[in-house]
């Protein structure tokens, strides 16, 4: 493999960014940082590189990755261009997507679960996809997801009670399906279909913890897809309980009495243009989709913040207060979450260290020059915004734990140009604002009633489907004082 970092002519750095090494004093003072996987330095060839890949996408990269504004790779038949200029990245995803399509041979490994889903497909049948997905999703719909985010999160802040030490993972992956039971299809986890897809779902990603890697590593077609029985089991476990899902609410929608919820709205908006609602079929993948890309990104985010905040009393603290404040009388009006702006702040400061779409891969439809360089048809463009995230020669102290640094020009300015959590452009995530809700108000209510501490174990990041804690993240959870609780 040889991998070329490119030179940073092009590309300025966001202002008041940190000098070459990115050693800007941590504004927080002495906190330790964050944990950061160590890089690999090895170019010991593509196997050590397959290996590598394996393991963990983000451990696998070499750390000039940090530094670099474009990096080429070949390994054997796979030429790929890592892209870290933010104009590049903004050519990929906002300017010409069409000429960037999703790599389809890559998803293969989510195909048994998600079919032909708005997350795998291009070109016209994903354009029809999001045309019709997207209604479901405006700003003003958010305002009815509210009732669901709230009784989740109070219910969840109610059920650690009492914990010591937990990991944080299974219990933010618990309270977010449960937000998607009941904003798509108006029932709470505890119900025996949303409790069996739960379960399905959990041992789909145990028998396949490298997805991933497996979606990502650019194999060539001739490679066989291996996916191994018991997740094929699991993926159709899941989709046929999703059908079950899917066919009572055709009934209701057919009878009229379907209650005015996500998957309502979804299976009766026509395509504008074609005038046809999703089949059966299309609608089971979107709702697989929605499922895995709308529950396992914001519990990854969710208990990155937990943990950032146990890590950061002194925030912890402000955000619990905050919280009390705006939402100690109980459920506020949508307008009141504008209140939130610590736990906001915090949020968004989680997404950038720890985004949990650590990296994604499209593909060059045509012969392109990229800085200079010929890149050809075919050839694999990687966006990391992982890397993004934490580049030094674009952020203040990219590396540190600051969720002040959104109200500094360079933090906005950054924001602007070098912070992808949700992705950018056409094919942007249409969950973003849900997701900013769920995950405001959620790390609200759990911080308001719970006080959490680090414990001796510091989890380390890896990118799996989403990014986790390796071994997990742990944190001991205490009560916070008596005083408004958030559940009345
Ligand atoms: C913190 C939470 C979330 C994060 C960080 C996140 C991030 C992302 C990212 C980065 C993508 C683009 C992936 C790529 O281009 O390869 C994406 C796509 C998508 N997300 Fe989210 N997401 C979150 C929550 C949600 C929620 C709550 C939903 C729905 C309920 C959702 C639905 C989708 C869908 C349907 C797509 C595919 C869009 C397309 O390809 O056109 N996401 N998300």
């Amino acid at each position: 493999m040889s991998a070329r970092p490119h030179p940073p002519p092009g590309a300025g750095p966001c202002p008041a960014a940190p000098g070459p090494n990115g050693s800007a004093p941590h504004p927080g003072g002495t906190a330790p940082l964050p944990p950061k996987p160590a890089a690999t330095e090895s170019r010991s060839g593509l196997w050590h590189y397959f290996r590598a890949f394996r393991r963990d996408l983000i451990s696998a990269m070499p750390s000039r990755l940090y530094r670099a504004w474009m990096a080429e790779y070949r390994a054997g038949p796979i030429h790929s261009f890592f892209c870290n200029d933010p104009d590049l990245v903004s050519l990929v995803l906002r300017e010409r997507p069409g000429d960037f399509p999703k790599a389809t041979r890559m998803q293969e490994g989510l195909r048994p679960l998600l079919g032909r889903s708005v997350f795998i497909t291009n070109g016209a049948e994903w354009r029809r996809q999001r045309r019709i997905i997207d209604p479901a999703f405006e700003g003003g719909r958010l305002r009815e997801i509210l009732p669901h985010v709230w009784a989740a999160g109070r219910d969840a802040a109610r059920r650690l009670d009492g914990s010591g030490v937990i990991d944080l993972e299974p219990a933010t992956s618990h309270v977010t399906a449960d937000v998607i039971f009941r904003t798509l299809f108006s029932i709470p986890i505890e119900d025996e279909v949303a409790a069996r897809i739960f379960a399905a779902f959990r041992a789909h990603q145990d028998a396949q913890p490298l997805l991933n890697a497996a979606a990502l590593i650019p194999l060539p077609r001739w490679v066989p897809r291996l996916h191994s029985r018991r997740a094929q089991h699991s993926a159709r476990e899941i989709r046929g309980q999703i059908a079950r899902l899917v066919d009572a609410r055709a009934a209701l929608i057919a009878a009229g009495t379907a209650p005015d919820d996500l998957a309502t709205k979804i299976m009766s908006t026509p395509d504008p243009q074609d005038g046809r609602c999703f089949s059966r079929p299309e609608m089971v993948d979107q709702v697989a989709t929605f499922f895995l890309a709308g529950h396992e990104t914001s519990a990854s985010a969710l208990a990155w913040a937990l943990w950032l905040l146990a890590a950061h009393p002194d925030w912890q603290d402000r955000v619990a207060a905050e919280a009390r404040a705006v939402l100690g009388a109980g459920q506020p009006d949508f307008a009141a979450l504008s209140g939130l702006k610590l736990s906001r702040a915090v949020f968004r400061e989680a997404l950038r260290l720890y985004p949990p779409v650590a990296m994604t891969v499209r593909e060059a439809a045509r012969a392109e020059q990229f800085r200079g360089r010929r890149v050809p048809k075919g050839a694999q463009i990687v966006l990391s915004p992982w890397h993004l995230h934490r580049h030094e020669r674009l952020w203040a102290a990219p590396d540190a734990f600051d969720p002040a640094r959104w109200d500094s020009e360079n933090g906005q300015d950054c924001a602007r140009r070098a912070y992808l959590p949700f992705s950018a452009g056409a094919r942007a995530c249409p969950g973003a604002g849900f997701a900013m809700l769920e995950g405001v108000l959620i790390l609200s209510q759990i911080v308001a009633r719970h006080r959490l501490e680090t414990t001796a174990e510091t989890p380390v990041p890896v990118a799996r489907l989403t990014l986790r804690g390796r071994d997990g993240i742990r944190v001991r959870l205490s009560p916070r004082d008596p005083g408004p609780r958030c559940d009345p």
